[in-house]
C-alpha cells in the first residue's frame, strides 16, 4: 500500500511549530553564510559533463546551519549540523546542494518522515517507539550510536543522503551519493555559549582557509538509489572530485546566503535526480518555507532577535 501524501504546507506547518520566527527558514533556521571555491581535479568527467567537474575552479555561496526552527538555538545542542552550497556554473545554470551530518535518513518516504517529526516533537518515548516500529531506521541508528559531534563546523562530515545520477556525454548514467570529508579534527572541549560553533568558525577563518575533500560514492546494481534510509556498503568505489575551500563568512541576515533557497532539485546539466520520493518532498517544502520567509521579509517583519 502506498503511504498517504503529505503536502509542503503540512510539512512546513509542522516544522515551524507553534512559535513562528518570521523571516527565517522554517528548518535549519540558525546558520551562517560562507563563501569560497570548489577546485575540481577533473576526475569525474568520465561520469558527468557538468561544467563544475571540469578541471578548474567554481566559486560558491554557502551556509553552515543547525537543524531546528529556532534562529537563536544553542549551537552545541543541535543533533544535526548542515552545509549548503550554491554554484552558478554558467550564465544559465545553477546547482544547489544541501547536506546533513547523518549519512542516511531514518525513513524512506515523506509520509513516514512526517510521522517521525511528530514523534520527535512528542518526546523521547514516542521517538523510541517510532524507531521500534520502523526497522528501516536501523542504518540511521547505527550511525547515531557511534556519532560524536566535533568542536567545529569545519570538522564534520556532510552527506548528500539522497542519491543523484551523474550523466556523461554518451548519456550514460551512474547513481552516486556524495559527502564532504573534513581535513581537520576538533574536539568540543572548551567551547562555550549559544553561538559556540559560529564563533569557532569566525576565529578559524581569520587564521586559515577551511578545506574539505568532496568524495563521490558510486552505486552498483545491488544498491537501491531511491531509498535514502539504506546505507551502501563501505566497499563501493569512491572518487575524490576535488577540494572545497572556504575562505570567508558573513552573518546570515547580512549575507548573500539568506535569500537563497537551497532546493536540491536545482541541478545543472550532467546531474539528474533519482526517483527518491524524499527529493520531491524536499523541493516542495523548501519552496513553501522560502515563500513564507520571503513574504515576511518584504513585509518588514524580520525579527530583531537573530544571533548576530
Ligand atoms: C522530506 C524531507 C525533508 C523536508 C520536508 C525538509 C524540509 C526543509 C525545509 C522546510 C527547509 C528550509 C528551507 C528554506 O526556507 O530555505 C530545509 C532546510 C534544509 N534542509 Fe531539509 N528537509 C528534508 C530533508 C532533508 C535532507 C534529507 C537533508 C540532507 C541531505 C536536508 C538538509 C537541509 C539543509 C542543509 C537545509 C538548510 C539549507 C540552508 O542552509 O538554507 N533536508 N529543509
Amino acid at each position: 500500500q502506498q503511504p498517504s501524501k503529505v503536502t509542503p504546507q503540512q510539512f512546513v506547518n509542522l516544522q515551524e511549530g507553534d512559535i513562528v520566527h518570521k523571516g527565517f527558514r522554517r528548518a535549519h533556521a540558525k546558520g551562517i553564510c560562507i563563501s569560497g571555491e570548489f577546485l575540481s581535479n577533473g576526475s569525474l568527467t568520465k561520469y558527468t559533463h557538468a561544467k563544475v567537474f571540469e578541471k578548474g575552479s567554481t566559486p560558491f555561496i554557502g551556509r553552515f546551519s543547525i537543524a531546528g526552527s529556532n534562529p537563536s538555538a544553542p549551537d552545541l545542542k543541535a543533533p544535526v549540523r548542515s552545509m549548503a552550497l550554491s554554484f552558478a556554473t554558467s550564465a544559465t545554470q545553477q546547482w544547489r546542494v544541501a547536506m546533513n551530518t547523518p549519512p542516511v535518513m531514518a525513513v524512506s518516504d515523506p509520509h513516514t518522515f512526517y510521522q517521525q517529526i511528530i514523534a520527535i516533537k512528542a518526546g523521547p518515548e514516542a521517538i523510541q517507539k517510532f524507531f521500534k516500529d520502523h526497522p528501516e531506521s536501523q542504518d540511521f541508528l547505527n550511525w547515531k550510536s557511534s556519532y560524536q559531534p566535533s568542536g567545529s563546523f569545519a570538522a564534520e562530515t556532510y552527506n548528500s543522503i539522497n542519491a543523484f545520477y551523474l550523466i556523461n556525454e554518451q548519456d550514460e548514467k551512474q547513481a552516486v551519493r556524495w559527502h564532504m570529508r573534513p581535513t581537520l579534527t576538533a574536539t568540543p572541549e572548551g567551547l562555550k555559549g549559544e553561538d559556540a560553533l559560529q564563533q569557532e568558525l569566525q576565529q578559524r577563518l581569520a587564521k586559515e582557509d577551511i578545506v574539505f575533500d568532496w568524495v563521490y560514492t558510486l552505486a552498483t546494481e545491488a544498491d537501491n538509489e531511491n531509498d535514502p534510509a539504506r546505507a551502501w556498503p563501505n566497499s563501493r568505489q569512491q572518487i575524490t572530485a576535488g577540494q572545497l575551500v572556504i575562505r570567508d563568512w558573513q552573518f546570515q541576515l547580512k549575507g548573500e546566503c539568506h535569500s537563497i533557497n537551497y532546493d536540491p532539485l536545482v541541478l545543472p546539466e550532467g546531474i539528474e535526480p533519482t526517483a527518491d520520493p524524499i527529493l520531491r518532498a524536499r523541493s516542495g517544502a523548501y519552496a513553501e518555507s522560502y515563500r513564507r520567509r520571503a513574504r515576511e521579509v518584504l513585509n518588514g517583519a524580520l525579527e530583531a532577535n537573530s544571533n548576530e
